[in-house]
């Protein structure tokens, strides 16, 4: 099996797929993906009796479910298969396990016209409507029966993918499409990047991987892998005894246009909490004496800062006057580790000259887009770059040269060589005003430490989130946790991680 956090496209997983029926013999991975679905609802069912539905697609998503409901009906549970579908025309897998099912204590119901008359009583129900082989909207008796589904309180357990949902993109597949929305997904061979970004992560739910034994060599390289720990643990350094003030670099966060002061002031605390030497917020209107929360910080006029001393941090309620440009241009030209967020993105989305400026910088530089903010430097709609936030993260990064944040649910990282990541912490606690700033921030704090850009955003996204997760955990959020009250919760969390993860080695 590939490592835990690869993801696979649908065509890498189908030419798999392919290699392994060619070798093994007939019906034996939908077999072997039937056990482990059957296993996995198992572990799903509160006790012996329990009822189950399970419903079945015309393909071999299809075949997977009649498999784990007859291995579920032989082990003494109450079964229904709701088959929807002609059963002339399953696929030969399909229509083996059909046959297998017939003598099993299994109570199918064939080409039903409606839906089950009862909604109560279900313990759980098995999504084998649909898997890769979904090519066009749910409609007709399939889109009632999703929107039954939905309705239900039970658990739901989605085979592969859950049905009406693309795992390439996570996308739902038609404009007023629908979608099965699973607790559970057991996903076969290996794991897909649309159950974790867009619509994935609330269709999907809690994902398990089956990879039914395939051998790793025949795997491609991923596509993208799964945000962890591990992929920037490396850059965690525990604090040498004989270090100042001038060790942890500083960061400079540029913005704060007259009545958008907060923004700024968010971030820079945020930077000061995860861990920078010192930090300057530098506004475009007049700046504030002190932040009187946070004396720490340094306020200054951002147009006399020298912005090549530190970490940037450009884009905070910046505005987009031309005061803001200017800074934003000086800040370019400044080449320093650089974070941009917010009205930076709007600025060089709308100029060509900072577009090529950025393209020329080589210092490490993280850009953290909204949607919006993305198809605004893309040139497209924020449609389009939702369907597939994969791709429109890549191109992101390889038109800008930097390593990009394309913000939302599963945030998805990526850099210019098309490696890319989906972070699998947060929650909707983050959208409100003020994290993004946060964000970026905790960004800023990780460059100035020597993290690299595809390492400072890999950790900031994923601390960002996980702060959001443990607070949720607290009863601080979903409702009403604040962007402010984030950063303590990143702060400890960035000191856990250190101690955990960092050698004893000390840093020169
Ligand atoms: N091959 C194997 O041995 C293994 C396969 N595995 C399993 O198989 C799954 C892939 O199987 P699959 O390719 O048969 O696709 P699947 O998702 O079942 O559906 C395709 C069928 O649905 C139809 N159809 C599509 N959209 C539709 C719509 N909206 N409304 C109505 N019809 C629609 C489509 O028809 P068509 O588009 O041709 O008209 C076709 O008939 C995979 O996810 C995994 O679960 C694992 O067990 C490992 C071993
Ligand atoms: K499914």
């Amino acid at each position: 099996m590939p490592s835990q956090s690869a993801l696979y496209a649908i065509a890498d997983i189908r030419a798999v797929e392919q290699t392994c029926l060619a070798t093994l013999s007939e019906g034996t991975l939908m077999q072997r993906a039937g056990k482990a679905a059957a296993e996995c609802a198992l572990g799903l069912l509160p006790n012996a009796s329990s009822r189950v539905l399970a419903v079945a697609g015309p393909g071999n998503n299809g075949g997977d479910v009649i498999e784990a409901a007859r291995l579920l009906a032989e082990h003494g549970l109450d079964v229904t298969l709701w088959l929807c579908a002609d059963r002339s025309s399953l696929p030969a897998d399909a229509a083996r396990m059909l046959e297998n099912a017939r003598s099993s204590p299994l109570n199918i119901v064939e080409t039903p016209s409606a839906l089950p008359d009862n909604m109560e009583g279900w313990n759980l129900v098995i999504d084998g409507l649909f898997g890769i082989g979904l090519t066009r909207p749910l409609k007709g008796l399939y889109g009632t029966l999703a929107e039954w589904i939905n309705a239900l309180s039970c658990p739901v357990l989605a085979l592969d993918v859950p049905s009406g949902l693309d795992a390439d993109t996570g996308a739902i597949v038609g404009e007023d499409g629908i979608a099965i929305r699973a607790s559970h997904t057991i996903t076969f061979i290996a794991d897909k990047p649309g159950l974790h970004t867009l619509h994935g992560r609330d269709y999907a739910g809690h994902v398990h991987v089956a990879s039914l034994d395939i051998d790793t060599n025949l795997f491609p390289p991923a596509c993208a892998h799964l945000n962890s720990v591990s992929a920037f643990s490396a850059f965690l350094k525990k604090r040498p005894h004989n270090s100042h003030k001038g060790s942890f670099g500083d960061v400079i966060v540029a913005g704060g246009a007259p009545g958008m002061a907060g923004a700024p002031i968010l971030a820079a605390r945020a930077a000061a909490k995860c861990g920078a030497g010192r930090v300057y917020a530098a506004f475009i209107g007049d700046p504030p004496a002190y932040d009187s929360a946070q004396p720490e910080l340094m306020c200054r006029a951002a147009p006399s800062m020298d912005f090549s001393t530190g970490a940037v941090v450009a884009g905070p309620g910046m505005g987009t006057s031309r005061e803001a440009h200017d800074v934003l241009a000086a800040i370019l030209h400044a080449s320093s580790p650089l974070v941009l967020d917010a009205d930076a993105l709007n600025l060089i989305a709308a100029e060509p000259g900072l577009q090529a400026r950025l393209a020329e910088l080589t210092a490490p530089t993280v850009m953290t887009p909204h949607p919006l903010e993305a198809a605004r430097l893309l040139q497209s709609s924020t449609a389009d770059v939702q369907s597939d936030r994969l791709h429109s993260a890549r191109a992101l990064a390889q038109r800008f040269h930097a390593v990009v944040i394309l913000k939302g649910s599963g945030s998805v990282i990526a850099r210019p060589d098309g490696e890319a990541a989906i972070n699998t912490t947060g929650n909707p606690a983050l959208a409100t005003a003020g994290t993004g700033d946060v964000l970026a921030g905790i960004c800023g704090a990780l460059l100035a430490q020597g993290f690299p850009a595809w390492q400072a955003a890999l950790a900031a996204t994923w601390l960002h989130g996980h702060a959001a997760d443990t607070l949720v955990q607290q009863g601080i959020g979903p409702i009403g946790l604040t962007a402010s009250e984030l950063i303590p919760a990143v702060r400890t969390l960035l000191n856990q991680l250190t101690e955990a993860h960092a050698g004893n080695h000390i840093p020169h």
